[in-house]
Protein backbone atom coordinates (compact mmCIF):
# COMPACT_ATOMS: atom_id res chain seq x y z
CA UNK A 1 0.00 0.00 0.00
CA UNK A 2 1.54 3.76 -0.84
CA UNK A 3 2.67 5.04 2.29
CA UNK A 4 3.64 8.67 3.20
CA UNK A 5 7.33 9.34 4.32
CA UNK A 6 5.89 9.41 7.66
CA UNK A 7 4.38 6.33 7.93
CA UNK A 8 7.73 4.74 6.60
CA UNK A 9 9.50 6.14 9.41
CA UNK A 10 6.65 5.03 12.12
CA UNK A 11 6.67 1.63 10.66
CA UNK A 12 9.90 0.90 10.66
CA UNK A 13 10.66 1.94 14.35
CA UNK A 14 6.82 0.68 16.07
CA UNK A 15 7.89 -1.90 18.40
CA UNK A 16 4.55 -3.03 19.42
CA UNK A 17 1.15 -0.87 19.46
CA UNK A 18 -0.11 -1.16 23.39
CA UNK A 19 -3.25 -1.86 24.74
CA UNK A 20 -4.54 1.66 24.85
CA UNK A 21 -3.75 2.20 21.43
CA UNK A 22 -0.73 4.31 21.59
CA UNK A 23 2.78 2.94 19.95
CA UNK A 24 5.59 2.11 21.00
CA UNK A 25 8.64 3.76 19.19
CA UNK A 26 12.32 2.62 19.06
CA UNK A 27 14.35 6.00 19.70
CA UNK A 28 17.63 6.20 17.78
CA UNK A 29 19.25 9.18 19.31
CA UNK A 30 18.85 11.52 21.72
CA UNK A 31 20.20 15.18 22.43
CA UNK A 32 19.54 16.96 26.15
CA UNK A 33 20.42 20.73 26.82
CA UNK A 34 21.38 21.94 30.23
CA UNK A 35 17.76 23.83 30.99
CA UNK A 36 15.72 20.57 30.67
CA UNK A 37 18.14 17.91 30.13
CA UNK A 38 19.74 18.52 33.43
CA UNK A 39 16.12 17.48 35.32
CA UNK A 40 16.00 14.06 33.43
CA UNK A 41 19.68 13.34 33.78
CA UNK A 42 19.49 14.20 37.87
CA UNK A 43 16.02 12.22 38.16
CA UNK A 44 18.21 8.89 36.45
CA UNK A 45 21.00 9.63 39.44
CA UNK A 46 18.21 10.34 42.15
CA UNK A 47 16.41 6.88 40.41
CA UNK A 48 19.88 4.88 40.36
CA UNK A 49 18.76 4.06 36.49
CA UNK A 50 21.54 3.87 33.81
CA UNK A 51 21.41 4.62 30.09
CA UNK A 52 20.72 1.99 27.44
CA UNK A 53 22.92 3.16 25.27
CA UNK A 54 25.30 6.04 26.38
CA UNK A 55 26.50 6.12 23.13
CA UNK A 56 24.05 7.15 21.53
CA UNK A 57 22.79 10.35 24.10
CA UNK A 58 24.50 13.84 23.54
CA UNK A 59 24.74 17.01 25.86
CA UNK A 60 24.61 20.40 24.44
CA UNK A 61 24.67 23.84 27.03
CA UNK A 62 22.88 26.29 25.28
CA UNK A 63 20.05 28.14 27.07
CA UNK A 64 21.48 30.17 29.79
CA UNK A 65 24.78 30.25 29.00
CA UNK A 66 26.76 33.77 28.73
CA UNK A 67 27.18 35.15 25.27
CA UNK A 68 29.67 37.54 25.48
CA UNK A 69 32.76 36.38 23.43
CA UNK A 70 35.41 36.71 26.06
CA UNK A 71 32.87 33.92 27.87
CA UNK A 72 35.24 32.97 30.80
CA UNK A 73 33.32 29.95 32.70
CA UNK A 74 29.69 29.36 34.16
CA UNK A 75 29.46 31.39 36.75
CA UNK A 76 29.00 34.67 34.89
CA UNK A 77 25.39 33.60 34.29
CA UNK A 78 24.51 32.58 37.39
CA UNK A 79 20.59 31.89 36.92
CA UNK A 80 22.39 28.90 34.35
CA UNK A 81 24.97 27.58 36.62
CA UNK A 82 22.84 24.68 38.58
CA UNK A 83 21.49 23.66 35.00
CA UNK A 84 24.89 24.23 33.24
CA UNK A 85 26.46 22.28 36.48
CA UNK A 86 24.40 19.55 36.78
CA UNK A 87 24.35 18.53 32.71
CA UNK A 88 28.15 18.08 33.08
CA UNK A 89 27.77 16.19 35.88
CA UNK A 90 24.64 13.91 35.00
CA UNK A 91 26.87 13.65 31.35
CA UNK A 92 30.21 12.00 32.90
CA UNK A 93 28.61 10.00 35.21
CA UNK A 94 26.57 8.30 32.13
CA UNK A 95 29.69 8.40 30.05
CA UNK A 96 27.88 10.85 27.32
CA UNK A 97 29.14 13.25 24.75
CA UNK A 98 29.13 16.19 25.95
CA UNK A 99 29.39 19.08 23.79
CA UNK A 100 30.74 22.02 26.83
CA UNK A 101 30.86 25.80 27.03
CA UNK A 102 34.40 25.22 26.02
CA UNK A 103 33.81 22.76 23.04
CA UNK A 104 34.62 24.68 19.91
CA UNK A 105 31.34 22.52 18.68
CA UNK A 106 29.25 24.10 20.88
CA UNK A 107 26.13 25.68 20.22
CA UNK A 108 22.32 25.59 20.01
CA UNK A 109 21.27 22.06 20.19
CA UNK A 110 19.34 22.35 17.02
CA UNK A 111 22.32 24.13 15.02
CA UNK A 112 24.69 21.41 16.59
CA UNK A 113 22.99 18.02 15.55
CA UNK A 114 22.76 18.72 11.95
CA UNK A 115 26.54 20.27 11.77
CA UNK A 116 27.62 17.19 13.24
CA UNK A 117 25.72 14.55 10.73
CA UNK A 118 24.42 12.97 14.50
CA UNK A 119 20.58 13.55 12.72
CA UNK A 120 20.16 11.67 9.54
CA UNK A 121 17.57 10.84 7.25
CA UNK A 122 15.24 8.07 8.54
CA UNK A 123 16.27 8.04 12.44
CA UNK A 124 14.17 8.86 15.17
CA UNK A 125 15.45 11.39 17.30
CA UNK A 126 13.80 13.36 20.66
CA UNK A 127 15.31 15.97 22.93
CA UNK A 128 13.37 17.76 25.56
CA UNK A 129 13.03 20.75 23.42
CA UNK A 130 9.61 21.64 21.44
CA UNK A 131 12.18 23.32 18.57
CA UNK A 132 13.65 19.37 17.98
CA UNK A 133 11.46 19.50 15.22
CA UNK A 134 13.85 21.84 13.16
CA UNK A 135 15.71 18.34 12.80
CA UNK A 136 13.19 16.71 10.51
CA UNK A 137 14.53 18.73 7.71
CA UNK A 138 17.12 16.02 7.12
CA UNK A 139 14.37 13.62 6.76
CA UNK A 140 14.52 12.41 10.38
CA UNK A 141 11.45 11.86 12.84
CA UNK A 142 12.43 14.14 15.06
CA UNK A 143 10.62 15.21 18.02
CA UNK A 144 10.10 17.63 21.35
CA UNK A 145 9.30 15.79 24.36
CA UNK A 146 9.60 16.01 28.27
CA UNK A 147 12.12 15.75 31.15
CA UNK A 148 10.40 12.86 32.16
CA UNK A 149 9.95 11.18 28.95
CA UNK A 150 13.77 12.18 28.69
CA UNK A 151 14.31 9.94 30.99
CA UNK A 152 12.54 7.05 30.06
CA UNK A 153 13.82 7.44 26.31
CA UNK A 154 17.26 7.29 27.98
CA UNK A 155 16.20 4.41 30.34
CA UNK A 156 14.42 2.12 27.30
CA UNK A 157 15.31 3.90 23.89
CA UNK A 158 11.35 3.80 23.43
CA UNK A 159 8.63 5.93 23.79
CA UNK A 160 4.89 5.70 24.21
CA UNK A 161 3.15 7.90 21.40
CA UNK A 162 -0.21 8.34 19.97
CA UNK A 163 0.09 8.43 16.23
CA UNK A 164 -0.40 11.70 14.60
CA UNK A 165 -2.36 12.07 11.45
CA UNK A 166 -0.52 13.30 8.49
CA UNK A 167 -0.76 16.53 6.09
CA UNK A 168 1.49 17.72 3.68
CA UNK A 169 1.79 21.34 3.12
CA UNK A 170 3.10 22.08 -0.66
CA UNK A 171 5.14 25.28 -1.22
CA UNK A 172 4.50 25.80 -4.83
CA UNK A 173 6.12 28.64 -7.30
CA UNK A 174 9.74 30.40 -6.65
CA UNK A 175 10.59 32.31 -4.20
CA UNK A 176 11.18 36.04 -4.84
CA UNK A 177 14.63 37.59 -4.58
CA UNK A 178 14.91 38.67 -0.42
CA UNK A 179 12.20 36.29 0.40
CA UNK A 180 13.15 33.33 2.15
CA UNK A 181 11.67 30.10 4.72
CA UNK A 182 11.45 32.37 7.43
CA UNK A 183 8.37 33.98 5.29
CA UNK A 184 7.19 31.19 3.95
CA UNK A 185 6.39 29.57 7.48
CA UNK A 186 5.41 32.67 8.59
CA UNK A 187 2.72 32.95 5.74
CA UNK A 188 1.31 29.37 6.70
CA UNK A 189 1.23 30.08 10.13
CA UNK A 190 -0.54 33.28 9.41
CA UNK A 191 -2.82 31.87 6.81
CA UNK A 192 -3.79 28.74 8.68
CA UNK A 193 -3.55 29.42 12.14
CA UNK A 194 -0.97 28.60 15.37
CA UNK A 195 -2.65 25.50 15.70
CA UNK A 196 -3.56 24.60 12.25
CA UNK A 197 -0.98 21.83 12.30
CA UNK A 198 -2.67 20.82 15.54
CA UNK A 199 -2.62 16.24 16.01
CA UNK A 200 -0.34 15.91 12.75
CA UNK A 201 3.07 15.25 11.33
CA UNK A 202 3.54 18.04 8.54
CA UNK A 203 5.66 17.12 5.49
CA UNK A 204 6.52 20.25 3.79
CA UNK A 205 6.98 19.23 -0.11
CA UNK A 206 6.90 21.34 -3.53
CA UNK A 207 9.01 23.35 -6.11
CA UNK A 208 9.76 26.23 -3.35
CA UNK A 209 10.66 23.54 -0.50
CA UNK A 210 12.88 21.59 -3.46
CA UNK A 211 14.58 24.98 -3.88
CA UNK A 212 15.69 25.99 -0.69
CA UNK A 213 19.47 25.30 0.88
CA UNK A 214 19.18 22.88 4.11
CA UNK A 215 19.49 25.23 5.87
CA UNK A 216 16.46 26.92 4.78
CA UNK A 217 15.09 23.84 5.47
CA UNK A 218 16.07 23.44 8.67
CA UNK A 219 13.92 27.32 9.08
CA UNK A 220 10.66 25.77 7.59
CA UNK A 221 10.57 22.24 9.60
CA UNK A 222 11.81 24.92 13.08
CA UNK A 223 8.68 26.51 13.17
CA UNK A 224 6.35 23.29 12.35
CA UNK A 225 5.78 23.53 16.31
CA UNK A 226 4.49 26.92 16.22
CA UNK A 227 2.11 25.93 13.87
CA UNK A 228 1.50 23.15 17.08
CA UNK A 229 2.49 20.34 14.39
CA UNK A 230 3.67 17.10 16.29
CA UNK A 231 6.77 17.81 13.95
CA UNK A 232 8.27 18.54 10.52
CA UNK A 233 9.53 16.53 8.08
CA UNK A 234 11.15 16.91 4.30
CA UNK A 235 11.91 13.96 2.19
CA UNK A 236 16.13 13.34 1.59
CA UNK A 237 17.47 14.67 -1.72
CA UNK A 238 20.50 15.19 -2.96
CA UNK A 239 21.13 18.13 -1.08
CA UNK A 240 20.87 16.21 2.17
CA UNK A 241 23.15 14.06 0.85
CA UNK A 242 25.24 16.47 -0.48
CA UNK A 243 25.16 18.04 3.40
CA UNK A 244 25.41 15.19 5.31
CA UNK A 245 29.04 13.68 3.30
CA UNK A 246 32.32 14.22 5.55
CA UNK A 247 29.98 15.34 8.73
CA UNK A 248 31.81 13.86 11.87
CA UNK A 249 28.74 11.35 12.92
CA UNK A 250 27.79 10.94 9.36
CA UNK A 251 28.65 7.42 8.14
CA UNK A 252 31.49 6.57 6.05
CA UNK A 253 33.09 4.13 3.87
CA UNK A 254 30.90 1.37 3.06
CA UNK A 255 28.31 2.14 5.36
CA UNK A 256 28.36 5.93 3.51
CA UNK A 257 26.95 3.92 0.24
CA UNK A 258 24.50 1.59 2.33
CA UNK A 259 22.68 4.99 4.34
CA UNK A 260 22.45 6.32 0.89
CA UNK A 261 20.81 3.87 -0.46
CA UNK A 262 18.67 3.67 2.10
CA UNK A 263 17.93 7.10 2.08
CA UNK A 264 17.07 7.13 -1.40
CA UNK A 265 13.69 5.02 -0.28
CA UNK A 266 12.55 7.50 1.87
CA UNK A 267 10.10 9.86 0.49
CA UNK A 268 6.29 9.32 0.11
CA UNK A 269 4.72 7.13 -2.33
CA UNK A 270 3.48 8.97 -5.45
CA UNK A 271 -0.39 8.06 -4.40
CA UNK A 272 -0.09 8.16 -0.90
CA UNK A 273 -2.93 9.49 1.23
CA UNK A 274 -2.59 12.54 3.89
CA UNK A 275 -4.77 13.33 6.13
CA UNK A 276 -5.38 16.87 5.05
CA UNK A 277 -3.01 19.05 2.52
CA UNK A 278 -2.58 22.77 2.09
CA UNK A 279 -0.58 24.23 -1.26
CA UNK A 280 0.70 27.71 -0.85
CA UNK A 281 1.84 29.62 -3.59
CA UNK A 282 5.56 31.60 -3.25
CA UNK A 283 5.94 33.61 -6.26
CA UNK A 284 3.88 36.79 -4.89
CA UNK A 285 5.19 36.20 -1.29
CA UNK A 286 6.41 39.49 0.57
CA UNK A 287 8.69 39.27 3.41
CA UNK A 288 6.49 38.60 6.50
CA UNK A 289 6.50 40.66 9.78
CA UNK A 290 4.97 39.58 12.53
CA UNK A 291 2.62 42.54 14.71
CA UNK A 292 1.06 40.76 17.65
CA UNK A 293 1.68 37.80 20.39
CA UNK A 294 1.61 35.21 18.68
CA UNK A 295 3.39 34.06 15.34
CA UNK A 296 -0.11 33.61 13.50
CA UNK A 297 -0.18 37.77 13.77
CA UNK A 298 1.91 37.81 10.99
CA UNK A 299 1.26 39.64 7.73
CA UNK A 300 3.22 41.29 4.68
CA UNK A 301 5.46 44.01 5.09
CA UNK A 302 3.93 46.18 3.05
CA UNK A 303 0.22 45.38 4.84
CA UNK A 304 -1.37 47.61 8.08
CA UNK A 305 -1.93 46.05 10.91
CA UNK A 306 -5.04 44.12 10.46
CA UNK A 307 -8.70 45.24 12.77
CA UNK A 308 -8.52 43.08 16.13
CA UNK A 309 -12.27 42.19 15.14
CA UNK A 310 -12.91 38.68 13.34
CA UNK A 311 -15.98 36.45 12.89
CA UNK A 312 -14.50 34.64 16.28
CA UNK A 313 -15.48 36.46 19.69
CA UNK A 314 -12.02 34.77 21.06
CA UNK A 315 -10.15 35.53 18.53
CA UNK A 316 -11.33 39.14 18.15
CA UNK A 317 -9.80 39.35 22.17
CA UNK A 318 -6.77 37.57 21.66
CA UNK A 319 -6.10 40.15 18.76
CA UNK A 320 -7.06 42.80 20.80
CA UNK A 321 -5.15 41.99 23.57
CA UNK A 322 -1.71 41.67 21.38
CA UNK A 323 -2.41 44.94 19.68
CA UNK A 324 -2.51 46.68 23.05
CA UNK A 325 0.11 44.92 24.52
CA UNK A 326 2.13 45.53 21.09
CA UNK A 327 1.09 49.34 21.95
CA UNK A 328 -0.07 48.91 17.82
CA UNK A 329 -3.56 50.13 16.27
CA UNK A 330 -5.24 48.44 13.46
CA UNK A 331 -4.54 50.50 10.30
CA UNK A 332 -0.95 51.49 10.90
CA UNK A 333 1.50 50.44 8.42
CA UNK A 334 3.53 47.50 9.75
CA UNK A 335 6.76 48.89 8.05
CA UNK A 336 7.99 51.94 9.69
CA UNK A 337 7.93 51.37 13.08
CA UNK A 338 10.38 52.56 15.52
CA UNK A 339 12.45 49.71 17.01
CA UNK A 340 14.45 49.83 19.65
CA UNK A 341 16.69 46.25 19.01
CA UNK A 342 17.35 44.13 16.19
CA UNK A 343 18.49 40.36 16.56
CA UNK A 344 20.08 38.06 14.78
CA UNK A 345 20.12 34.21 16.67
CA UNK A 346 18.25 31.32 17.47
CA UNK A 347 18.18 28.03 16.35
CA UNK A 348 15.65 29.67 13.28
CA UNK A 349 18.10 31.80 11.93
CA UNK A 350 21.58 32.24 13.10
CA UNK A 351 23.13 29.52 10.76
CA UNK A 352 25.85 30.44 8.32
CA UNK A 353 23.50 31.46 5.27
CA UNK A 354 21.54 33.43 7.62
CA UNK A 355 24.25 35.90 8.39
CA UNK A 356 25.32 35.75 5.13
CA UNK A 357 22.03 37.56 4.07
CA UNK A 358 21.95 39.62 6.80
CA UNK A 359 25.93 40.46 5.80
CA UNK A 360 24.89 41.04 2.55
CA UNK A 361 22.54 43.94 3.59
CA UNK A 362 25.04 45.29 6.10
CA UNK A 363 27.98 45.72 4.10
CA UNK A 364 29.13 49.51 3.60
CA UNK A 365 26.05 50.52 6.24
CA UNK A 366 25.55 51.22 9.79
CA UNK A 367 22.78 50.68 12.21
CA UNK A 368 21.01 53.31 13.28
CA UNK A 369 22.20 55.48 16.33
CA UNK A 370 20.21 54.38 19.47
CA UNK A 371 19.53 50.80 17.99
CA UNK A 372 20.94 47.97 19.64
CA UNK A 373 21.87 45.46 17.21
CA UNK A 374 23.37 41.96 18.55
CA UNK A 375 24.16 38.46 16.32
CA UNK A 376 24.43 35.60 18.03
CA UNK A 377 25.40 32.74 15.77
CA UNK A 378 23.71 29.53 16.04
CA UNK A 379 27.09 27.35 16.93
CA UNK A 380 30.58 27.93 17.70
CA UNK A 381 31.42 26.42 13.94
CA UNK A 382 29.09 28.66 12.42
CA UNK A 383 30.90 31.53 14.24
CA UNK A 384 33.96 30.43 13.43
CA UNK A 385 32.99 29.65 9.71
CA UNK A 386 31.77 33.10 9.37
CA UNK A 387 35.21 35.11 11.17
CA UNK A 388 36.56 33.04 8.04
CA UNK A 389 34.83 34.52 5.92
CA UNK A 390 35.39 37.89 7.11
CA UNK A 391 30.90 38.80 8.06
CA UNK A 392 32.25 39.25 11.74
CA UNK A 393 33.55 42.35 10.61
CA UNK A 394 30.69 43.22 8.44
CA UNK A 395 28.84 43.01 11.51
CA UNK A 396 31.35 44.74 13.61
CA UNK A 397 31.80 47.66 11.62
CA UNK A 398 27.90 48.32 10.99
CA UNK A 399 27.26 48.42 14.86
CA UNK A 400 26.69 44.73 15.72
CA UNK A 401 27.64 42.83 19.20
CA UNK A 402 29.21 39.96 18.28
CA UNK A 403 28.17 36.90 20.76
CA UNK A 404 29.52 33.78 21.34
CA UNK A 405 26.92 31.23 21.03
CA UNK A 406 23.89 30.12 23.08
CA UNK A 407 19.88 30.70 22.94
CA UNK A 408 20.68 34.21 24.54
CA UNK A 409 17.92 36.77 23.69
CA UNK A 410 15.37 34.50 21.67
CA UNK A 411 14.44 33.08 25.45
CA UNK A 412 14.35 35.16 28.22
CA UNK A 413 14.99 32.75 30.87
CA UNK A 414 16.59 34.63 34.29
CA UNK A 415 19.33 35.16 32.27
CA UNK A 416 20.36 38.38 29.39
CA UNK A 417 17.03 40.36 28.49
CA UNK A 418 16.38 43.18 26.33
CA UNK A 419 14.79 46.12 28.32
CA UNK A 420 10.96 46.85 29.58
CA UNK A 421 9.05 47.28 26.79
CA UNK A 422 11.57 47.83 24.20
CA UNK A 423 10.75 46.85 20.62
CA UNK A 424 12.94 43.85 19.02
CA UNK A 425 12.80 42.93 15.65
CA UNK A 426 14.07 39.23 15.53
CA UNK A 427 14.90 36.05 13.49
CA UNK A 428 13.72 33.94 15.97
CA UNK A 429 10.41 31.91 16.36
CA UNK A 430 8.51 32.81 19.32
CA UNK A 431 7.00 36.60 19.89
CA UNK A 432 5.08 35.69 22.96
CA UNK A 433 4.50 38.27 25.99
CA UNK A 434 8.22 38.91 27.96
CA UNK A 435 9.27 36.19 25.51
CA UNK A 436 13.06 38.24 24.83
CA UNK A 437 12.44 40.47 28.80
CA UNK A 438 10.02 42.40 30.79
CA UNK A 439 7.30 43.21 28.11
CA UNK A 440 9.54 43.25 25.52
CA UNK A 441 7.31 43.92 22.09
CA UNK A 442 8.80 41.27 19.26
CA UNK A 443 8.28 41.65 15.80
CA UNK A 444 9.50 37.69 13.97
CA UNK A 445 11.04 38.37 10.55
CA UNK A 446 13.85 37.06 8.67
CA UNK A 447 17.72 38.13 9.30
CA UNK A 448 17.60 39.98 6.09
CA UNK A 449 14.38 42.16 7.29
CA UNK A 450 16.08 41.99 10.86
CA UNK A 451 19.40 43.36 9.19
CA UNK A 452 17.79 46.16 7.38
CA UNK A 453 15.79 47.45 10.04
CA UNK A 454 18.73 47.75 12.06
CA UNK A 455 20.19 49.87 9.63
CA UNK A 456 17.07 52.17 9.42
CA UNK A 457 16.04 52.09 12.55
CA UNK A 458 12.22 51.14 11.70
CA UNK A 459 10.76 48.15 10.23
CA UNK A 460 11.98 48.02 7.17
CA UNK A 461 12.28 45.89 3.55
CA UNK A 462 15.24 44.24 2.63
CA UNK A 463 14.59 43.89 -1.06
CA UNK A 464 16.04 47.73 -1.86
CA UNK A 465 18.76 47.14 -0.19
CA UNK A 466 19.65 43.89 -1.16
CA UNK A 467 19.52 44.51 -4.79
CA UNK A 468 22.13 46.81 -4.30
C1 LIG B 1 13.48 25.67 27.47
C2 LIG B 1 12.87 24.83 26.40
C3 LIG B 1 12.15 23.70 27.05
C4 LIG B 1 12.03 25.62 25.41
C5 LIG B 1 11.37 24.73 24.36
O1 LIG B 1 10.90 23.64 24.61
O2 LIG B 1 11.27 25.09 23.23
C6 LIG B 1 12.84 26.70 24.72
O3 LIG B 1 13.86 26.17 23.93
C7 LIG B 1 11.96 27.59 23.90
O4 LIG B 1 12.31 27.88 22.76
O5 LIG B 1 10.92 28.03 24.41
S1 LIG C 1 17.31 29.24 20.33
FE1 LIG C 1 15.38 29.82 21.23
S2 LIG C 1 13.86 28.52 20.26
FE2 LIG C 1 15.85 27.62 19.88
S3 LIG C 1 16.12 26.11 21.49
FE3 LIG C 1 17.05 28.04 22.17
S4 LIG C 1 15.46 29.09 23.33
FE4 LIG C 1 14.46 27.48 22.15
Amino acid sequence: MAATLFDKLWQEHLVETQPDGTDLIYIDRVFLHERTGSIALSSLQTDAREVFYPQQVFCCMDHIVDTYPERSDDTTMPSGRDFIVATREGAQAAGLTLFDLDDPRQGIVHVVSPEQGIVQPGATLVCPDSHTCTQGALGALAWGIGSSEAEHALVTKTLRVKKPSSMRVRFEGTLPVGVTAKDMILRLIASHGASGGSGHAVEFAGEAVAALSMEGRMTLCNMAVEFSAFTGIIAPDEKTIAYLEGRPYSPSGEFWDAACEYWAGLHSDDTAEFDSEIVIDCSTLEPQVTWGTSPQHSGDISAAVPAAETDDPVDSASRRKALDYMALQAGDAIAGQAIDCAFIGSCTNARISDLRLAAQVLAGRKVKEGIRAICVPGSMLVKAAAEAEGLDKVFRDAGFEWRASGCSMCFFAGGEHFGFQQRVVSTTNRNFESRQGPQTRTHLASPATVAASAVTGVITDPREMLAG
